[in-house]
């Protein structure tokens, strides 16, 4: 499990051992240098090379400063830019006493300074950490805006990249993308959250020794994924497995049913029970799913899946409200999710996009379009939860799931390849599955979105695939988890 935390709980845990006078600064800089050094290294050289430090006026720019102390001292050649008139004293001191060549924004300019950065071998972004409020502003923002431009600069964010929020991810202005963070006291949240976690790169963390409180968004890793998966034991039978039920599909929206239904089979569902169109039930659905009664009460099941290719078809939406009503845990998608009733009940997951959770927010009297879903997905989520009381998981690069009562899982194991048709339909089979084996809707959201990923990522192999290919990759991805195991 990768834990996460808020910049205030880092800050908050940092405070006694500052009083204490551990030098906390001292072990950051000495890791964010090592970083760099291993990067110019496996890069070609060391000595002569050159490095860009982007200096702020707090912490973040003195950890950078006296990172390029220390490089400085390795025979790197080191160029702090200073954004602004205030900066850590001790630390410009020390990297001026090893020999670094200071640059002012303010007397250079921005073209200069952002033509001299961008010759540099290795440019180390230490504008704002934890202490940012909001993102970068006048001349820093135009010379990082001109650095975006310029473009292909090999970036090591200091703590986070500047201008991303270490509690949420969300990004104010321009953003340098960087090809690593490295991180100090403990990952912050906004790191592992959309969009933040686009421009983080490769995270390495410094351990700081420090107290911290529980965290405030959990990733699942291999180990959980292994230790939480349902396997079978040897006295179940396929009832015992967990049976699902799935309402999905409508004469518009054959396709999606079968996605969904060939996801939850790959995912081990042993069992399924199907409700839809008599069309699809009459000779489309795959060999292994049982045709169920036509109404939801008269269907034994553990789970339901609901909504997948629903459209305009009334006794299905029918069907996907008494599941929603039924009290069994269930999973609502797509065409279900506009029936959604105000309130639910926790055992209650949706899985919408941005468009489908700005929708959800507006009908529940918060406008809110796509664009602002993606600016703060966390945010959103974490309302759409408060305001109908189920799990929400929100689809995307990286996957955000937030529990009625708060809890954060954001998981992001995929590629790009997994935007196509069809995907979404995969990843509900797959969460479906595990909801049908008794797993808790917050842990097996975070559990289908980490094995979706990891499926695209086996079925792409680089190249596209389709939603058909994710849901074939799934028992692969499973039986490598399970190798070795009895
Ligand atoms: N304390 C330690 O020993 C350690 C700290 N670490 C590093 O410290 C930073 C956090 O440092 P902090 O000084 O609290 O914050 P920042 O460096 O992010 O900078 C805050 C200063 O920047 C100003 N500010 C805030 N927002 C903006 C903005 N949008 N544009 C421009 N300037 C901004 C703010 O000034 P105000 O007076 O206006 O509030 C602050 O002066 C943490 O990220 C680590 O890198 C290490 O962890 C080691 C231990
Ligand atoms: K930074």
């Amino acid at each position: 499990m990768i834990s996460a935390y808020t910049g205030t709980a880092v800050q908050a845990a940092e405070k006694p051992l500052l009083e204490a006078g551990v030098d906390l600064m001292a072990r950051a800089a000495y890791g964010l240098a090592n970083a760099v050094l291993w990067r110019l290294r496996t890069s070609g050289r060391v000595y002569g090379s050159s490095v860009a430090l982007l200096i702020g006026p707090g912490n973040n720019g003195a950890d950078a400063l006296y990172a390029g102390e220390l490089l400085s001292r390795r025979g790197v050649r080191t160029t702090a830019v200073l954004g602004s008139e205030r900066v850590h004293g001790p630390a410009f001191a020390a990297f001026q006493a090893a020999g670094g060549t200071v640059v002012r924004l303010a007397e250079r300019g921005v073209r200069d300074s952002a033509s001299l950065v961008a010759q540099a071998d290795l440019v180390v972004d230490g504008l704002l950490g934890t202490g940012a409020r909001g993102g970068l502003r006048d001349a820093v923002a135009d010379l990082v805006a001109a650095l975006c431009e310029i473009g292909g600069l090999q970036v090591i964010a200091c703590d986070l990249p500047s201008g991303v929020n270490a509690d949420t991810g969300e990004v104010s202005g321009v953003v340098l993308s960087a090809i690593e963070t490295v991180t100090f006291g403990g990952i912050k949240a906004g790191l592992l959250l959309p969009p933040g976690e686009g421009f983080a790169g490769d995270i390495s963390y410094v351990d700081l020794d420090l107290s911290l409180p529980a965290a405030a968004l959990e990733r699942l890793d291999q180990d959980d994924l292994l230790r939480h998966w349902p396997r079978p034991g040897r006295s179940d039978h396929k009832y015992s497995r967990g049976v699902l039920g799935v309402v999905a599909g409508s004469t518009a929206y054959p396709g999606a049913a079968q996605l969904a239904l060939h996801g939850a089979l790959a995912a081990g569902t042993a069992m399924i029970r199907y409700l839809g169109p008599a069309t699809l039930r009459a000779g489309g659905l795959p060999p292994e799913v049982v045709p169920g009664a036509s109404t939801v009460a008269a269907n034994r099941v553990q789970a339901w899946l609901v909504g997948p290719g629903v459209s305009d078809d009334a006794e299905q939406e029918r069907r996907c409200l008494d599941a929603i009503n039924s009290g069994l845990p269930v999973l609502a998608d797509a065409g279900a999710l506009p029936l959604l009733p105000e309130r639910v009940g926790p055992q209650v997951v949706i899985t919408p996009h941005a468009g489908e959770l700005a929708a959800l927010l507006s009908r529940r009297g918060h406008p809110t379009v796509r664009a602002d879903v993606e600016r703060s997905a966390l945010e959103h989520a974490r309302l759409a939860a408060q305001l109908t009381g189920a799990t929400v998981l929100l689809k995307g690069a990286t996957i955000v799931v937030v529990s009625p009562q708060g809890e954060v899982h954001s998981q992001s194991e995929g590629t790009p390849w997994l935007a196509t048709a069809g995907s979404g339909d995969v990843l509900a089979g797959i969460l479906g599955a595990l909801l049908a084996a008794g797993v808790a809707p917050p842990l097996a959201a975070a559990m289908a979105a980490s094995v979706h990923g990891r499926a695209g990522v086996l079925a792409s192999g680089g190249g596209p695939m389709t939603a058909s290919g994710i849901a074939e990759a799934v028992p692969q991805v499973l039986r490598e988890l399970f190798e070795g195991i009895d």
